[in-house]
């Protein structure tokens, strides 16, 4: 029987609704967002998070900046468009999902520009909910894919959340684990903690546990210990970014857990729908990487945990190189090495 997921973001009659990620797993609060500094503020502030749950959230938030836009002529409305894509577009630069989702928007824009402006809001308000939709199904399908990798019995890593609620439904990594339940598989899952911001500890444990999938919480130091012991047969995580070489961006911490995979010989795997793969960015190293504020590691717990002035480093994520991935699961299908020519052809 299919899990009931929570919708974690849509959008009707002119109000974003987004379940407030920060308040989990204690509280389970959904904000009415009307105003588009306030879609902004939701992204940056992980209130919404997720490669695909932030694209859509930009989607959805372009359209509360349009409503008062001029009505009188395309170039006008155009105009506040692209002022408010570009606003949206400095909420956060890691999941290039955000990126490819205005850049959608923009084109859809672009493509009715001989229809009057209220048709044009339209057309918009359509092809969000349709990146919405589009998501569902991909992700379902990344699912499919990923479980062919994986059997009855075994027990896997993951890292962060790469959940429903960072998607629009059953999320990218987690799409194999929610399947296999439906199966009738049983799938064990450690999950990661995920410092600083506690993504596993917080979002994947309290959603895998809601569906009554078994799931044991580990600290990100112990992953190497569970791994030697023998416990894990797979690694799966999301990501936000995908280089035309293959390496990819996650969240900090994941390049380790490659590492970690790789030293015990246990299959490393990395859940991509192709919204979040960018041909236009040559090599893991070229993948901005965002650096959030030092009270995350300071005060993240909710009260001081390092002397005041310290000097903190607070990358929200790393790079793991292709050569740690042993495949890459789109909603087109696998992909196991050979990532530079491989990735072009989701494309064709
Ligand atoms: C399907 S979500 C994939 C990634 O976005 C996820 O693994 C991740 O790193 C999220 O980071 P976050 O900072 O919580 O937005």
């Amino acid at each position: 029987m299919e899990h009931t997921f929570l919708q974690s973001v849509t959008f009707k009659e002119g109000t974003l609704y987004i379940l407030d990620q920060t308040k989990l797993p204690t509280i389970t609060e959904f904000l009415e967002i009307t105003e588009i500094e306030d879609a902004w503020d939701a992204i940056k502030q992980l209130k919404v998070r997720g490669a695909p749950a932030i694209g859509i959230a930009a989607a959805y938030g372009l359209l509360l900046g349009l409503k008062n836009a001029p009505e009188e002529n395309f170039d006008s409305f155009y105009g506040v468009l692209k002022e408010n894509l570009t606003y949206l577009e400095t909420s956060r630069p890691t999941a290039v999902n955000l990126f490819w989702a205005l850049k959608r928007m923009d084109e859809r824009a672009k493509l009715e520009r001989e229809k009057p402006v209220a048709e044009i809001k339209a057309a918009l308000e359509e092809e969000a909910h349709l990146i919405r939709q589009e998501d569902e199904e991909v992700c379902r399908s990344i699912g499919e894919h990923a479980l062919t990798l994986f059997h009855d019995g075994m027990t896997v890593l993951t890292h962060c959340n790469a959940g429903g609620i960072a998607t629009a439904k059953y999320g990218t990594a987690l799409a194999p684990i929610y399947l296999a339940k439906e199966k009738g598989w049983d799938i064990k899952v450690y999950a990661d903690e995920t410092r600083p911001l506690l993504q596993g500890a917080r979002l994947t444990t309290w959603e895998l546990m809601q569906a009554g999938i078994d799931v044991t919480l580990i600290t990100d130091s112990m992953a190497a210990m569970v791994m030697h012991k023998g416990l894990i047969q797979a690694v799966i995580v999301g990501c936000d970014r995908v280089a035309a070489n293959g390496d990819v961006a996650n969240k900090i911490g994941t390049y380790g857990v490659a590492l970690l995979a790789k030293a015990h010989n246990i299959p490393f795997y990395v859940a991509a729908p192709t919204p979040t793969v960018d041909l236009d960015t040559k090599t893991g190293h070229d993948i901005p990487i965002e650096e959030r504020g030092m009270e995350e590691i300071t005060e993240g717990l909710g009260k001081q945990t390092a002397p005041e002035g310290v000097k903190v480093f607070n990358p929200a994520f790393d790079v793991t190189p292709h050569e740690l991935i042993t495949a890459i699961i789109t909603e087109k299908g696998i992909i196991k090495g050979n990532y530079q020519e491989e990735l072009p052809k989701l494309f064709i």
